[in-house]
Parts: structure tokens; C-alpha cells; sequence
């Protein structure tokens, strides 16, 4: 499903969040969102989602304006994503049941997919029993279960440790690459854009407007991005993050080095 961003921009009352986007994200492709803490990423997200609606400008998916939400396009949060009620396998067939499948049939559907993210044997496991990676896993699985055609994710590894988080990025590349969704990646963490990304839109302050698209190529990646020091260099110069510096570390708009 192809999205379409013209002329988009966004205000909450005074606060002018999106100045003017325009943007088209093709069929299939991978495009992740970077830029300073609050400078409206999410925001875009929640347009694409139609929980929000532009200020002026238009958004469309397949060149149908998005007016209101669709189970054509699922948002991934960061947390809290699971609800606590229901054990991992009745969460993940929820996503089903919303589209009135009947329940044994999005129970059994639902257990496959629990498979396929590593979880077997623990269906039966309340949110709370599990490690947050398992619950991230699950919540993948319940993002995936619907065969979105349009998959956005908001910070979707942010609450996991650095280890964890890489693990679950590969399960989500590979999850990408067989269902071949439209995916829009809200990231703080540069390398998990470069990882994941065949585009990543490095974005201003607010007001936020494009400050460069960074082309990566839809083409087999692992976690050794030393390919990319040139891509990484040139998005973390953007950010404002002195590139040269190997430590680890955590600046002040909270972008992971
Ligand atoms: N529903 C809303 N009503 C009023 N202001 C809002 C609303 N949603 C977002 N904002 C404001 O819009 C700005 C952009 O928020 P947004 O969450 O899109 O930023 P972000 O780039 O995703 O930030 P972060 O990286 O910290 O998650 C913020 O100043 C926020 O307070």
C-alpha cells in the first residue's frame, strides 16, 4: 500500500508541530523517522494511523484519503501493548476476532504466530508472567496476525535492553521480509533505522520539516552496519551528535549513539 503525504501539515493550537510534509512511502518499503525528541514524529504517525487528522494538506493510502483508523494499518507502541486481562495466545487472536473470524479459528491461527516469534508454550502466559521482550514478541505477533498492509511502529524496542532489542529487530526483519508490509518506523536508536530502513528521513526541530533523506537500499543487512559509517555519520551530523565519538551514549534529545 502506497502513502502519500502532500503538503501536510499539523497544528495543536498554537503549537505549529509539522510545517509541510510531502512524502511518498511506496509499496513495501521500509522508511524510518528520526529527529529530536518532540518535534512531531509520532504525529505523524497518528495521521497515517487516523487517530489525528492534518491541519491543512492532504494524506492518502492507495490514493484513498485516510480519514479514520483501518485494520490495514496497525500502530505498535512501544508498551503497553498487550492487554494484562488476556493471556498471550487470547491477545494475539483478538486482532482476528476483530475482524469477526471465528474464535477457534483465531486461536489456532494465533498459536502459529506465537510459534513463529519464538513463544511456544507459553500461550497460556498472562503479560505479566513474561520478560518484556517476550511480551514485544507477542505484540509483534498480534501486529502481524492481521496482515496489515501498512505496519507503524512507535518506538517499538525503546523499553528493552540493548541485547534484547537487537534480537527482537532481527525477528521483525524477518517478519518484514515475508509479509512485505508498508512499514513507517518512529526510532530514536540510529542504528536500528539503519538496520531495519531501506530510507531514513532525518527530521528538524519543531516545527518539523525534512532535513535530508539518507537512501540505504532495499538490500540484505545485518547488524554489522560498518558499510553504512557514511550513512550513519551523515544522520547522527544532522542530529547534532558529534559523530567521531565512539562512546556509547545517550545526548540530551534522547537519540541513542
Ligand atoms: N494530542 C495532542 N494535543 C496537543 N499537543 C500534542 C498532541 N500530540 C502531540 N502533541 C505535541 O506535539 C509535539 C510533537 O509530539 P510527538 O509526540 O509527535 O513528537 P515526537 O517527535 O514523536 O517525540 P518523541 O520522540 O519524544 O516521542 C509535542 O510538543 C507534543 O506535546
Amino acid at each position: 500500500m502506497e502513502l502519500r503525504f502532500d503538503r501536510v501539515a499539523k497544528t495543536f493550537g498554537s503549537l505549529e508541530v509539522i510545517k509541510q510534509f510531502d512524502n511518498t512511502i511506496h509499496s513495501g518499503e521500509i522508511v524510518a523517522l528520526v529527529g529530536p525528541s518532540g518535534c512531531g514524529k509520532s504525529t505523524l504517525l497518528h495521521m497515517v494511523a487516523g487517530l489525528q487528522t492534518p491541519t491543512s494538506g492532504s494524506l492518502s493510502a492507495d490514493a484513498a484519503t485516510i480519514e479514520s483508523p483501518s485494520p490495514q494499518r496497525t500502530l505498535v507502541f512501544q508498551e503497553h501493548a498487550l492487554y494484562p486481562w488476556l493471556t498471550l495466545v487470547d491477545n494475539v487472536a483478538l486482532a482476528l476476532e476483530f475482524q469477526n473470524r471465528p474464535r477457534a479459528v483465531a486461536k489456532s491461527e494465533a498459536r502459529q504466530w506465537l510459534s513463529r516469534v519464538q513463544l511456544d508454550g507459553f500461550e497460556g502466559y498472562y503479560p505479566h508472567q513474561v520478560s518484556g521482550g517476550m511480551r514485544q514478541r507477542a505484540a509483534l505477533a498480534r501486529a502481524f496476525i492481521a496482515r496489515p498492509q501498512v505496519l507503524l511502529l512507535d518506538e517499538p524496542f525503546g523499553a528493552l535492553d540493548a541485547l534484547t532489542r537487537m534480537t527482537l529487530q532481527s525477528v521483525l526483519k524477518e517478519l518484514i521480509s515475508e509479509e512485505c508490509p508498508t512499514v513507517l518506523l518512529v526510532t530514536h536508536d540510529v542504528d536500528e533505522a539503519l538496520y531495519l530502513a531501506d530510507r531514513v528521513l532525518v527530521f528538524s526541530q519543531r516545527p518539523a520539516s525534512v532535513l535530508k533523506e539518507v537512501q540505504l537500499g532495499h538490500i540484505p543487512k545485518t547488524h554489522d552496519l560498518s558499510d553504512f559509517a557514511a550513512e550513519r555519520r551523515e544522520v547522527l551530523e544532522l542530529l547534532g551528535i558529534d559523530a567521531g565519538s565512539k562512546a556509547k551514549n545517550t545526548n540530551v534529545e534522547g537519540v541513542n549513539l
